[in-house]
């Protein structure tokens, strides 16, 4: 499976934040994708969700005997930086409606064993999310991604609330689902992305370039990237 984007574009008034977003994306990887604040990252991540419209553009799936489907809210999980959930029902109850609503993927797992594979002390399973700390809440949203299990997931700064062992954790579970997924990992630790990702991809200037994979655990790294993006933006022909 390959995730196509073809000539994704936003603008926000005036302002051309993705000019021209072209990339495949392949099954079995979890690609980093860094770029300056700003960038355009969160707006592609919404666009590839439909939480925004992209302007022009394709995005689809393509898999091996099949044809091209186009990519839709349902192909994709999305795990934001600031976590959205229910905060009137407890972690438990959360799980287990978000289990009963995506039974089409029923693993076979209960309700506890996936509270239990992210580490949630039993004693929280049965408080209300609302006092859950941001982290514990992290987590439980990136479960949901994990029970929905969608071909298509984009985690927006996923770890950087998480503690270390928590951290090593989800690293491990993201490490084990990737295999029939493509995973989009947005950060800004360097040393996260190289750790983590197959690939590193970098939002600039409104467009993605792929690092040259030999760059990802080579000292040159940090000052290659940081040549990327200190370089100025291209003129565009707005009128095109
Ligand atoms: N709804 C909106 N209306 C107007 N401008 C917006 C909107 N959403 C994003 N922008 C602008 O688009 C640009 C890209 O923002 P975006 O949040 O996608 O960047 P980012 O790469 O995720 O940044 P960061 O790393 O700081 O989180 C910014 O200039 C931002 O102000």
């Amino acid at each position: 499976m390959e995730l196509v984007l073809e000539h994704i574009r936003k603008n926000f008034g005036s302002k051309m934040v993705l000019k021209d977003i072209s990339f495949t994306f392949e099954e079995g990887k979890i690609y980093g994708l860094l770029g300056r604040n700003g960038a355009g990252k969160t707006t592609l991540f919404n666009c590839l969700s439909e939480e925004i419209r992209a302007d022009e553009g394709k995005a689809y799936l393509v898999s091996e005997g099949a044809s091209p489907k186009e990519l839709t809210a349902d192909d994709v999980g999305y795990v934001l930086s600031t976590p959205v959930l229910p905060e009137f029902l407890t972690g438990y109850e959360f799980i287990k409606f978000f289990m009963e609503t995506n039974a089409a993927y029923a693993t076979g797992k209960t309700a506890e064993e996936w509270l239990a594979g992210i580490n949630l002390d039993p004693e929280d399973w049965h408080r209300l999310i609302k006092g859950y700390s941001h982290g514990m809440k992290n987590k439980l949203q990136m479960l949901a991604c994990f029970i929905a299990s969608p071909p298509v997931m984009l985690l927006d700064e996923p770890l950087t609330s998480l503690d270390v062992v928590v951290a090593l954790e989800v690293k491990k579970m993201l490490q084990a689902i990737k295999v029939d997924k493509i995973l989009l990992f947005s950060t800004h630790i360097l040393q996260l992305a190289t750790d983590m990702c197959d690939e590193i991809v970098v939002l600039h200037d409104g467009m993605l370039e792929l690092l040259d994979h030999d760059l990802i655990h080579s000292k040159d790294l940090e000052e290659r990237l940081v040549n990327i993006l200190r370089e100025e933006p291209r003129e565009v022909n707005t009128n095109a």
